[in-house]
């Protein structure tokens, strides 16, 4: 009888850490070991925990994740981290199978895997492809504007929600939409700048709505600055070649109307619950003006649903396993 693999999340009771769970709970290939809960912030159970398993899976602040890794003394156990804390850190793979060829084998042997963010795997699944490609120079000025339902800020801002929910007593949102991030240079950035290829990194403008999980990711294109701008067609055939094996990421053909609700709003939520994400091209011809948009779970492609199919491909599983 062959062992199976002995997966600990850190950080199990945790927004991310409980969707991991609830995804490989039921499955009867690994191991799932558990820390008792009055130890779960003991650096010394953890540490036991983190060198008798096979992956560890991080899912802590950016400080306490950094500390589980420098527990770490076993070689042979793979870290698997959802935090920020190593996603442009040296040694470390990015886990985004999807972003360039050869990516899922860089994963599949590396000792140490970062999940991506969940607004960079909505805008490198969109950019990616075109800079790749040679559609936009690394140069071309790019701004992004996302939206994400509060889940996006873990245990707290989902305490926030619910508190605002009893005192608004079922009448309309207290907090409907707000932007953030206003002094700029949002922890995701870097991430996004370092595996675009761009020369210089994206002008960010993250946003919350008053839904529990879902995202939008913007990327507008003012082509009209080009001397020969591509067309709509050229860059919705670029992506969708892009990506034209893989199964999480679907870029939607060119101008489908059924995706929008009544023919008007791309609603955020709709890839909730999957862990696909959706590329849309919106294009002008005339006007030179293109709208590259992504929508996924931020708690599935852009969290769990994604380090689960990073776990997969460590284990070398099939990568669809419990997605
Ligand atoms: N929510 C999202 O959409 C996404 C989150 N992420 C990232 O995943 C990570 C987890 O985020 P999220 O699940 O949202 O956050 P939460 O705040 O919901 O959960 C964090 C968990 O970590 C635990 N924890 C905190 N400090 C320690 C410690 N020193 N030792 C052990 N456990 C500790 C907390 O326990 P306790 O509550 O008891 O303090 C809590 O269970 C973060 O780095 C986040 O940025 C990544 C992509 C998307
Ligand atoms: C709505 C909201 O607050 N979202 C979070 C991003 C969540 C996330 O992806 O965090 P990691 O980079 O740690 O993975 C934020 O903007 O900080």
């Amino acid at each position: 009888m062959t062992t199976k693999p002995k997966i600990f999340i850190d950080g199990e009771s945790g927004t991310t850490g409980l969707q991991i769970y609830s995804r490989l709970n039921q499955r009867d290939d690994i191991e799932l070991v558990s820390i008792e809960a009055s130890k779960r912030k003991d650096a010394t159970e953890r540490a036991k925990l983190i060198n008798a398993v096979d992956v560890v899976i991080l899912c802590l602040p950016d400080d306490a994740a950094r500390e589980a890794v420098s527990l770490v003394s076993n070689t042979t156990v793979k870290i698997l981290d959802a935090s920020t804390a190593h996603r442009t850190a040296e040694g470390w793979v990015y886990g985004f199978p999807e972003l360039n060829p050869g990516q899922r084998e860089k994963i599949a042997s590396a000792q140490f895997v970062s999940n991506p963010g969940c607004y960079p795997t909505g805008f490198l699944a969109c950019i990616r492809p075109l800079i790749a490609k040679g559609i936009l120079k690394a140069d071309f000025p790019i701004t992004v504007n996302a939206v994400s339902g509060y889940s996006g800020g873990g245990k707290n801002l989902i305490q926030k929600y619910d508190s605002f929910h009893e005192q608004q007593a079922g009448g309309e949102s207290l907090y409907p939409y707000g932007i953030y991030g206003l002094q700029f240079g949002h922890k995701h950035v870097k991430e996004m700048h370092y595996f675009s290829g761009l020369a210089s990194p994206p002008l960010f403008v993250p946003s919350v709505g008053d839904f529990e999980q879902g995202m939008l990711v913007q990327v507008p294109l003012p082509l009209g600055i080009l001397d020969n701008p591509p067309s709509g067609e050229v860059i919705y055939e670029a992506i969708a070649n892009y990506y034209q094996s893989e199964k999480f990421v679907q870029v939607v053909p060119l101008g489908e109307p059924t995706l929008l609700r009544d023919g008007t709003f791309l609603d955020a939520k709709a890839m909730n619950d999957t862990n696909f994400v959706q590329v849309f091209v919106f294009a002008n011809d005339a006007t030179k003006e293109a709208l590259l948009v992504a929508r996924l779970d931020n708690l599935g492609k852009g969290a769990s649903g994604a380090a689960v199919q990073n776990l997969n491909i460590m284990l070398g599983f099939s990568e669809e396993l419990g997605l």
